[in-house]
Order: structure tokens, then sequence, then C-alpha cells
């Protein structure tokens, strides 16, 4: 496009002139996308037919993403332009159908923000009440993928997710991850000085120990299921003339109306929650990918180093384990590893085949591309 280059002009109507014809010539590029989308599609249809067709690629997703980051020369910072190739591929793929998806849910909840951050803001929205029901809704087909919340830097793993994979053959295509900001929120008919109960859910209460020990040492903490639904109870509380507080994110916040008496007051300013993507399919190598393991130790003396030390000799970078009860023996152990490579790549293989003869059993549960937003 030759008239992007040209000098900038200097005086107001000239200056909303030039924007007027760039917004002309952006729309009609975007609609120019979206017709290839929609051809894109209707050649899947035509290639893998009927309901086997697969319309949305993580890893093409992914390979966008990094590329708009990486040519991206400002003034507009890398993630700030993703985040518009973001929405405008999420409008092009809900051109053909959008796309279901469950979370945990209400409405409101982080976890929703992460779906969106991901899938974009063309999706349709299935709260769930709990994370295996988000399993259900997506083994069922009644929606596309699912977004489950998997561990946050302040409190560590989130077991249900984990344990969830134990009996699901669901596999992970994608994960993501949320800045967390907990603030304490009161209806706008309560007073804050009245306060004497304080809802959350358990691991945003964890979250904030430090700051309640501090500033609301006699309130009582109360863990319900969701921080939107402590939002819910706190405007509740509001109407019927008692003061409860919530702590919950800016977006459960806003959905009851309630005001903020302190922001930001999780303990660990750098708290971050990672999500992960659930669906039927397995996703191909993007080119920078992560894989996720469930594996069964054998109950045996050095069981977990011979696993561990396959990863070393292949030259495989793990980058997390978890250790979750086996329920099948006492003091049995299952591992959830995560490394970086997809597991179809020679090395990632060699070390998968290794784990084999050394464990129980061993189940990828994905391989999926490193979150790039
Ligand atoms: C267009 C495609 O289908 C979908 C839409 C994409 C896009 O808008 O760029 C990318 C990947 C798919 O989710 C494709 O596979 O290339």
């Amino acid at each position: 496009m030759a008239n992007t280059k040209q000098a900038v002009p200097d005086t107001l109507p000239l200056l909303r002139d030039r924007i007027d014809s760039i917004d002309s010539q952006i729309q009609a590029l975007i609609n120019e996308r979206a017709q290839c989308a929609q051809k894109v599609a209707e050649v899947k249809l035509a290639e893998q037919g009927g309901d086997a067709v697969v319309f949305y690629r993580p890893e093409r997703e992914a390979q966008v993403l990094r590329r708009v980051m990486e040519r991206n020369e400002g003034p507009l910072g890398n993630e700030e332009m993703a985040k518009i190739f973001r929405q405008i591929m999420s409008s092009c793929l809900a051109l053909e159908k959008p796309m279901r998806i469950a979370f945990l849910g209400p409405e409101g909840t982080f976890t929703q923000q992460a779906a969106l951050k991901h899938f974009g803001k063309s999706i349709v929205s299935a709260p769930m009440a709990a994370i295996d029901e988000v399993f259900r809704e997506v083994e069922s087909g009644a929606a596309n993928y699912g977004v489950v919340p998997v561990e946050n830097s302040t409190e560590g793993v989130v077991n249900h997710t984990l344990d969830s994979f134990r009996d699901s053959r669901l596999k992970i295509c994608g994960e993501v991850e949320v800045r967390i900001h907990h603030h304490l929120l009161i209806s706008p008919h309560s007073n804050a000085d009245e306060v004497t109960h304080i809802y959350s859910h358990q691991q945003s209460l964890a979250q904030c120990r430090a700051w309640l020990d501090r500033y609301w040492p006699h309130a009582e903490r109360v863990a319900v299921s969701s921080n939107a639904e402590a939002a819910r109870l706190a405007a509740e509380a509001g109407k019927n003339g008692r003061a409860v507080a919530a702590i919950a994110g800016e977006v459960a916040g806003e959905m009851y109306g309630l005001m903020t008496v302190s922001a930001n007051i999780e303990d660990r300013p750098d708290n971050t929650t990672r999500f992960l993507i659930v669906g039927n399919q397995e996703v191909p190598a993007s080119g920078k990918d992560k894989t996720s393991l469930l594996i069964s130790a054998k109950n045996e003396p050095g069981a977990l180093y011979h696993l561990l030390e396959a990863f070393e000799r292949h030259g495989v970078d793990m980058t997390r384990l978890e250790t979750r009860p086996s329920l099948m023996s006492r003091w049995g152990y299952i591992f959830y590893i995560d490394f970086v490579g997809h597991y179809q790549e020679e090395g990632c293989q060699a070390a998968i085949a290794e784990l084999r003869d050394r464990a129980s059993e061993v189940k990828v549960l994905g391989s999926y591309p490193v979150a790039v937003l």
C-alpha cells in the first residue's frame, strides 16, 4: 500500500481526511481477508467433509499472531497490535459459525476473561457451574472447546482441573495467561465500616491472605463457588440492608454494580493465572509448542528419578511437575509433567517412548502452542 508511507499532514482537517481514507482502506482489506477465510472454510469442507471438518486451527492462529508481533514497527505496541488481529481472526472465524466455548462460570469470572482473550469476542459463551461440567460439555459435543484454570502463580495448582484429565479423552489445545487483579467491593447501598463478612472464591481469598490479615483481621472470610457469585451476593446483601464485601475482579464488580473499597489487593503484584483450552482435536506443531503428560509411576524406589532422567538424556526441557494421589493405591502417585516441544518432534518422541517403558501409564494430554498473548 503506497500511501501509508506518505508524510503525515499537520492540520486537523487534513489529518482527519487522512484517517478517513486509511479507515476505508483498512475496512476493505479486512473484508477481503474475511472472504479469504470464508474460502478456507469451503476448502476445508470439501477436503474433510461433513462433521469431521475443523475450522478452528490453534497452531495457525498462533503463527499469525506471532508474525504480527515480529513484523510490528510501532508506534502501537506488539501486544496491542496482536489483540487487534486476535479480534479480526475471531470475527472471520465466526462468519462460518461462532464457536461455543464452555468455561468455569458464571458470567464475569476470570475464566471467561481468559476465554475472550484466547478466542476473541466473537464466540458464544457457555458458563458452567463446575470444572468437570466444562469437560463434559466439550466431551458431549455441546461446546466446541472448554476453558479451565490450571495454576496460579501465588496459590499453585488447581487440583480439580488436573484430576479431570484422569478420565477424560479431551486434548489440551492451547494455554492462556491472565494477570489477576483483585478488588474489595461492596454494594453502593452498603457501608464499608460495617462490613463483617468477606466473600470470595477460595483461591482469591488465598491470593489476598496477607492483605486481609493486615486490614480486615476481624472480618469473617467466606469461601463461595466463584468470585462472580461473591459479587452477586454482595450486591444482594446491599439490597437487604446488610454490609457484605466481595473480593472479585473488575468485570464481576461492574456486572453487579459494586463500588471499589480497595483496588489491587492481591498479595503479589505479578499474580497470574494460567488457563488451558480443552477440545477434541490434536493440534499440529506451530513451531513454538509445549506438551503436557499424565504419568502413573510404578510404586518402586527411584521411580520419579528414572522418569526425569529420560528428559535430561534426550535434552527435553521440563517446565513443570505436579504430583497428585493416584487413587488406585494408597501412596501411589500420578505426575503431571509439562515440557517444551511438540510430542511429534524427535527428541520428545524418544523421551516419551522411554517413559512408556518406565511408567505404568503415560497419557499425552496434548501438544499446543505456547501462549502468544
Ligand atoms: C483461515 C483459517 O481458518 C481459521 C481462521 C484463521 C484466520 O482468520 O486467520 C486462522 C486459523 C483458523 O482458525 C485457516 O486455517 O487458515
